[in-house]
Order: structure tokens, then C-alpha cells, then sequence
């Protein structure tokens, strides 16, 4: 079969949208491509506006179509929005394309002019160097054939140089040839990932809301460009980041839309249950103590009929009421036997006789009065049939009170969700393992051989915390600045793990992939790309589309962290371990770590950013209060800020109404990332 270029056509229309058959814009585009040339293999009408536009351009760009014609939407109009949503996806704008086909146009019709077509090239996230070029026609049949007409003269070398049409439109065709994936196939493969992508998948183009503000809703800015593809020479790189920097709340809410609890399971009641989070209420299946018992040591007695004085003393247990003038030798949690209401202690008895063979006491002297349930526990007074004892939600605490609880209520197993495995990434050409460093300072050598580098401090310290939480983690090592590499790392974690953490790599550097990694190679969404905050600001929380054959269909997380150590962990404490506990079962209001107002004992500065200030919190009894002791210089790569801290000032940026700092004796909001100091007396 003669390789041809595959085409999908896309209607941009109200009117077509809501009237399919009125469309007449497709029927006339497709009769003027030369069929011996092109194929259409998918075609497709949606509404001025839709998100489907966007997300069936990118479908079919995944698919490896050579060619995307839309017709629609490139007028003057105030529903014509054809244009700003194609642009964010090219990665190399056509220019001469759009200028051809207004020239042709305008040999013909003034209003040419009032057109606003767009054109170029999108790259395949496959990153096999491959692209599906993309042309914006006019809506009206008339116009859409003059333009392509125009085009179809340059069309087959721009295809060419896109470096798509030849190796792409034939495997396109070959599926189709094969039978395996026919037009049928290929549209509902379509319908299937628009629809699997209907949630996020740049659907941020078309809100138009401002990102800043503190409200729930998440709706940041829309971008302006795609994330930079690296393969473009630095000195032709953006130079403005096309990210909005949107607010911590903002980006918590864009977090928590996209973070799925995960699935529950029975597990069985032991030590390793600790950590969890339980998916269901637990009653009480029994009385506990199912009967009368006693919380003493000495001897049980029906206190009517056992003033004090002498009994003979049993010790074996009567399974039928015991005869007068006797007492029963009992322990502390032991049972009543039949016929006794109440214990008295050791302490108030005597020997009076001993067994002559034995040397057992045979008979003791009672020296108090002992009234009716005393040091008794009653049937079912700790517990009782049906009380609910754990409810959904709670965690099963390294404090210990909750495992004791399900033993105590004799729950074998108990339904919990599954814990998320993270998977925890370095990226860096300059970083080293601290462990292989000792090998090259113990060779010697001149400095420079003995250690060139940075040590990745940031992979054992998240692993530490995140094992430290009790989640399963994997550890994905330090990759250079490569993208082939990060990308089988990320994809490696992606597999194993719910979520991925990487640090490094997501700001405006020469060898910061992440982003792209993620976009371009990944096929995964990135919901926000920077952050109003410090440290922090790079912070990147995207998801993967979860493989077609998974077993679950959820989306995995990837946040990628900025390099800077005190940056990781602080966004680690701030937006992972939210998501974490999300998905971890904890109940909505309990994601967030908790913020506690505390009291500054020395005065900090403010920064042009939102800042989280690492301190040091105790309480003080003498104030009644928490203080707040800062660790001194906040720089982000300076890690030992981080040390001993148990908490983050949450200062706001300095402005004519904050003013520079907040002095000593203010009380501000602090998030608590540790236990409480000791108290200060
Ligand atoms: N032109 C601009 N430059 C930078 C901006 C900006 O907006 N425009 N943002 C700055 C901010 S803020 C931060 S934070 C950093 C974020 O950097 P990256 O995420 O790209 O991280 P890298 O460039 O890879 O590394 C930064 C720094 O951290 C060290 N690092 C990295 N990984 C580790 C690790 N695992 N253990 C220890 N140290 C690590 C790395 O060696 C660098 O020194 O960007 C600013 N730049
Ligand atoms: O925001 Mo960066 O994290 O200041 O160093
Ligand atoms: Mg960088």
C-alpha cells in the first residue's frame, strides 16, 4: 500500500455540533484532499469553546495523525476560539502556512482579513522526533476549500520536513490495513481519550478565571506556551517561564482534585497494621467484660450475707452458688463466680487458719464490710454490644490506642485502605551518593579527583520521612541531566509506585527536563508549574495517565520538587504529604498538616514571596503559649535550616499593609511538621 498522510478532520462548530448533518464544511474538505494523497482516519465535530477541542487535537497528535485540519472558529466572533486554543499546542509555528493561505483569500474577499488562522507544527510526546502539523481552515466551505487549495501546493514538503508523514502514516495505516484498528477503531479510540482526559487535560486553556486569590476553587491562568522543549538550542529557548504562578491554596486545591483515595482492603489486626487508615466504623461485638470480673486482688463474696469475720476460702471455681460461710480466693480481670456481688482487697483480710499439710491458708479473717458491686466490673461496662469503638477514618496511630482497641474487641481483621508506594527520584548531573563519595576521597588525589560534585542529600532524606510515615517507598537513584534517562525512571516509577517525588530539574536551567519530560515524553498532564511561595516557587505537580492494561485506571502523581534541599522538603511537607494523606484514606479537613498559631521570639523578616520560615516550636508554661524560635538564614539550599525544625512560619509577602517584618511577640500561623518541643518551664 502506497504510503498516504493521515488526516483528522475537525469541525469547530455550535451550530454542527448540535446539527451534525448540517455540517458542510467536512464533506467539502474531504472531497478537495486527493484521496490517492490522504486518508482521513478520524474525524470529529465539537462545539466553539468545548474542551473536546483541545483534547481531541492532542488524541489524534498521540495517535501519530500527520495532519489535523479544524474548520471553525477563526473569525472575529466572540465564540471564535479556534485559534487560542490550538496556538498553546504548537511547538513551531508555521507562519508562511497562515500567510499563503490569507493571500490566496484576499485575491478573492476583503474580508480575508477578518480571518485568524493558525498553523504549525505540535511534536509527538512519543519524542521519536516525529510531528503532526496543524492547520486552522474557516468555517465557511467556501473559504475552507480556497485556503486548502492554497495549502495543498506546499503541504506534501511541509509534511516532509515535519518528519512525520512517511514513517507516522504508515503505521497509522498498517493498523488499519491489518484490521486491527480500523476507522471505527481509530474514533473511539479517540472518543475513549478525550473522555479519559476530560479532567485536566489543558483544559486550564479555556478557564479564563485570575489563579491568585485564596478560594477553593482551582483555577489557575492560562499558559501561554507549552513547557520548553529541550532540543531547541538554549539561546532560542523561552526566557519567560510559561507558567502561571499561582497561590499555595490554589495549588493544594489543583492536588486534591486530581488525588484519588486509594483501594480498601481486609487486612489482618498485627503490628504492621500500624500506619493505616481504617475504611470502616468498628463496633463492639460483645460485652466487655462479657460478665461480672473484678479489678482487684482478694477474694469475692456475697456482701449481704459476708459481714466481717471468718470464711473458709475457695480456690478452685464453684460452678454452682458457693455455700455460706465461704469466700473465693480471686485476681484482678478474673470472673464472679455464681452467687458473689462484690470483692474485697487482700489488704483487708487476715490468716486466720492454714491447711496443716499444705501450709495454705484454709480459712482468712475479714476486717472490713464490703458493699454489694464493689471492685466489680460490671458485664459490658467498658464496652458493650454494639458500641462503636474506631470509626472510618481514623488512623491506626503509632501511639498505639487504636491496634489495642481492635485486639481488645477481638477483631481479627478489619477493612483499611491500601497505602500508597512512592517512589522517590534525584535529578542532577552534579550530584553524587553520599556513600560513593568515600571511595574517591579515601583514593586522595588532588581536590578535584578526590570529590567534584554535589551530594544528594534530598533522596535519602525524603525516603527517611516518607518510611518514617510507614509508606512502602522505592527508591529510583540520581539520573543525569538526560531525558532519556529521566524519562525510564520516571516510567519505572510510574509502574511500581502511586506516586513519584523528584527534586531537580524544574526551573528555567539549561538541564531542567522535568516539565518537558513529563509533557513530551510522558503524554502526562501538568497542573501547575509554579507556585507563589518561598522556598518553592518551580514546584510541579502533574499526573500520568494510568497504562491501558493497568489494573486500575487511576492516574499516578507525579510531583516534582525543586532541587534546592530546604525547597523539596518544605513542598514535600506542604503539598505531598497532603496528597499522601488523601490518599491514604484521611478525612477531608485532616490532609493538611496542622497550623497552630505561635509566637515569634525573635523578629523575622519578610520576603517578596509568601514565605515558610523554618522554626523551632515549643511551648512555654510560663506564657501559656507556643514559641517560636527561627533557625536562622532561610536560603534554600540551605539545608541545615531544616534541621531540628518542627515547624513553618506561614508569613505572608512583605506589602505597604504586612509591612518588612513581623517582630517578636507577634503570633503567626505555623505549620507543625514535627512533634512539639519540650516545654520551657
Ligand atoms: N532563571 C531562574 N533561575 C531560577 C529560578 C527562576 O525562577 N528563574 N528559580 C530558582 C528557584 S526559586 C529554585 S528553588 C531553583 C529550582 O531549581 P531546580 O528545581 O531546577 O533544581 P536544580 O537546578 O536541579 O538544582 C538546584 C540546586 O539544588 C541542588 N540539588 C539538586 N538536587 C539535589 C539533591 N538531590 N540533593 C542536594 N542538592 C540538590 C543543585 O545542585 C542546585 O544547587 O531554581 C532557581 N533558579
Ligand atoms: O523557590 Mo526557591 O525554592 O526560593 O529556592
Ligand atoms: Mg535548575
Amino acid at each position: 500500500m502506497p504510503s498516504t498522510v493521515s488526516v483528522g478532520l475537525l469541525c469547530v462548530s455550535d451550530t454542527a455540533a448540535a446539527v451534525p448533518s448540517s455540517d458542510q464544511s467536512l464533506p467539502t474538505i474531504r472531497s478537495v484532499l486527493p484521496s490517492d494523497a490522504y486518508t482521513v482516519v478520524a474525524d470529529k465535530v465539537v462545539a466553539d469553546q468545548s474542551p473536546e477541542l483541545v483534547e481531541t487535537v492532542q488524541a489524534w497528535v498521540r495517535m501519530g495523525v500527520d495532519l489535523v485540519l479544524t474548520s471553525g472558529g477563526t473569525g472575529m466572533g466572540s465564540r471564535d476560539m479556534t485559534p487560542e486554543a490550538i496556538a498553546p499546542l504548537i511547538d513551531r509555528p508555521a507562519p508562511g502556512l497562515v500567510i499563503a493561505m490569507l493571500t490566496s483569500s484576499l485575491a478573492i474577499t476583503p474580508l480575508a482579513a477578518l480571518s485568524r488562522p493558525v498553523a504549525g507544527i505540535v511534536h509527538s510526546p512519543a519524542g521519536d522526533g516525529t510531528g503532526t502539523l496543524i492547520v486552522t481552515l474557516p468555517g465557511s466551505p467556501k473559504a475552507a476549500k480556497e485556503n486548502l487549495e492554497s495549502l495543498l501546493r506546499v503541504l506534501p514538503h511541509a509534511l516532509e520536513l515535519a518528519g512525520g508523514a512517511r514513517s507516522r502514516s504508515t503505521t497509522v495505516h498498517q493498523r488499519i490495513e491489518r484490521g486491527e484498528d480500523g476507522l471505527e477503531g481509530v474514533r473511539d479510540a479517540v472518543q475513549e481519550h478525550a473522555h479519559a482526559h476530560h479532567h485536566g487535560h489543558h483544559h486550564h486553556h479555556h478557564h479564563h478565571h485570575d489563579g491568585a486569590g485564596g478560594g477553593g476553587h482551582a483555577a489557575p491562568r492560562p499558559r501561554t506556551m507549552l513547557s520548553q522543549d529541550p532540543s531547541v538550542a538554549v539561546a532560542a529557548r523561552q526566557r519567560q517561564s510559561p507558567w502561571p504562578l499561582i497561590s499555595v491554596r490554589d495549588a493544594l486545591a489543583l492536588i486534591f482534585e486530581h488525588t484519588y483515595v486509594s483501594p480498601v482492603q481486609a487486612l489482618s489486626v498485627e503490628p504492621s497494621l500500624v500506619g493505616h487508615v481504617l475504611a470502616e466504623d468498628v463496633h463492639a461485638r460483645g460485652n466487655l467484660p462479657p460478665g461480672p470480673s473484678t479489678n482487684i486482688d482478694g477474694y469475692a463474696l456475697s456482701a449481704a450475707s459476708t459481714p466481717p469475720g471468718v470464711y473458709k476460702v475457695v480456690t478452685t471455681f464453684p460452678t454452682t452458688p458457693m455455700p455460706p460461710g465461704s469466700v473465693y480466693r480471686i485476681n484482678t480481670g478474673a470472673p464472679l463466680p455464681p452467687g458473689t456481688d462484690a470483692c474485697i482487697m487482700v489488704e483487708d483480710t487476715e490468716v486466720a487458719s492454714r491447711d496443716a499439710a499444705t501450709g495454705e491458708e484454709e480459712t482468712v479473717r475479714l476486717v472490713a464490710q464490703v458493699d454489694g458491686g464493689e471492685n466489680v466490673r460490671g458485664a459490658g461496662s467498658d464496652v458493650r454490644t454494639g458500641d462503636e469503638v474506631l470509626r472510618r477514618g481514623d488512623v491506626v496511630s503509632d501511639v498505639g490506642g487504636e491496634l489495642g482497641t481492635l485486639a481488645f474487641v477481638g477483631q481479627r481483621s478489619v477493612r483499611a485502605y491500601r497505602r500508597p508506594v512512592v517512589a522517590v527520584l534525584s535529578t542532577g548531573n552534579e550530584l553524587r551518593d553520599l556513600q560513593d563519595t568515600r571511595d574517591s576521597a579515601a583514593a586522595g588525589g588532588h581536590a578535584e579527583a578526590r570529590f567534584a560534585g554535589i551530594v544528594d542529600s534530598n533522596r535519602p532524606t525524603l525516603l527517611g520521612v516518607l518510611q518514617s510515615l510507614h509508606f512502602e517507598t522505592i527508591d529510583l537513584g540520581i539520573c543525569g541531566d538526560s531525558m532519556a534517562d529521566t524519562t525510564a525512571r520516571l516510567k519505572k516509577g510510574k509502574e511500581e509506585a502511586d506516586v513519584v517525588i523528584t527534586t531537580g530539574g524544574t526551573s528555567m536551567g539549561v538541564g531542567d527536563l522535568l516539565k518537558p519530560c513529563i509533557e513530551r515524553e510522558l503524554g502526562g498532564t501538568v497542573h501547575f508549574g509554579r507556585v507563589a511561595m518561598k522556598p518553592g516557587k518551580p514546584t510541579t505537580f502533574a499526573t500520568l495517565p494510568a497504562h491501558p492494561m493497568a489494573p486500575s485506571r487511576e492516574p499516578k502523581l507525579v510531583f516534582a520538587l525543586p532541587g534546592n534541599p530546604a525547597s523539596a522538603l518544605v513542598t514535600f511537607y506542604l503539598f505531598v504529604l497532603p496528597a499522601l494523606r488523601k490518599m491514604e484514606g484521611r478525612r477531608d479537613g485532616e490532609w493538611e498538616l496542622p497550623r497552630v498559631p505561635v509566637t515569634l521570639t525573635s523578629t523575622v523578616p519578610l520576603d517578596a514571596r509568601p514565605e515558610y520560615h523554618r522554626v523551632f516550636v515549643r511551648p512555654s508554661l510560663e506564657s501559656g503559649r507556643l514559641e517560636a524560635y527561627s533557625t536562622g538564614g532561610q536560603r534554600s539550599s540551605r539545608t541545615v535550616s531544616l534541621a531540628g525544625a518542627n515547624g513553618l512560619l506561614e508569613l505572608p509577602a512583605a506589602s505597604e499593609a504586612e509591612g518588612r517584618d513581623k517582630s517578636a511577640g507577634e503570633t503567626v500561623p505555623c505549620v507543625l511538621i514535627g512533634e512539639v518541643g519540650p516545654v520551657v518551664y
